[in-house]
């Protein structure tokens, strides 16, 4: 499995734990950054990863910043992104099992270290259910597909 993680400056120290716990677990990533001590945009730092996961060059992508509500709405903006904004081990476990999700988001101003790598190494190890939650998502996927063709064929 291959992993893309990035942060923003608020979430800095928390990418530094989970890049350190992925070569632990010996987990193939790339950090795209930042490595700054001064203030970036999220945008700038989600929208990157979520285009590795949704074109193929990542299997999953880890976002931090300081409550994750940045980088989950933005990279969640990406078609076929599908990023879940968790602080706590059975959200971790469930969004794996029920929502297939290919991102994870986290805010190092709400959870600690310790937390955050628990919730990392269950979110990376936990495989999707598939049946049930597979046509939940299949019917999402429809509407995204028919809503871009609404607005393709506005200007067609
Ligand atoms: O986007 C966010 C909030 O949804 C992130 O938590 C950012 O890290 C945060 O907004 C950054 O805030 P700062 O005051 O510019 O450090």
């Amino acid at each position: 499995m291959k992993v893309v993680i990035a942060s923003d400056h608020g979430g800095i120290n928390i990418k530094r734990e989970v890049t350190e716990l992925m070569k632990a677990m010996a987990i193939d990533y790339v950090d795209l950054g930042c490595e700054c001590n001064s203030s970036v945009d999220y945008p700038d730092y989600a929208i990157p990863v979520a285009k590795m996961v949704a074109y193929g060059a990542a299997d999953r992508g880890i976002l931090i910043c300081g409550t994750g509500i940045g980088m989950s709405i933005a990279a969640n903006k990406v078609n076929g992104i599908r990023c879940a904004l968790v602080h706590d081990t059975f959200s971790a476990k469930a969004t794996r099992e029920h929502n297939n999700t290919n991102i994870l988001a986290m805010g190092e101003r709400v959870i600690g270290p310790g937390l955050a790598r628990e919730i990392v190494k269950i979110w990376l190890t936990t495989p999707f259910e598939g049946g049930r939650h597979e046509v939940r998502i299949n019917k999402i996927n429809v509407y995204v597909n028919r809503a871009n063709k609404d607005i393709d064929s506005l200007f067609n």
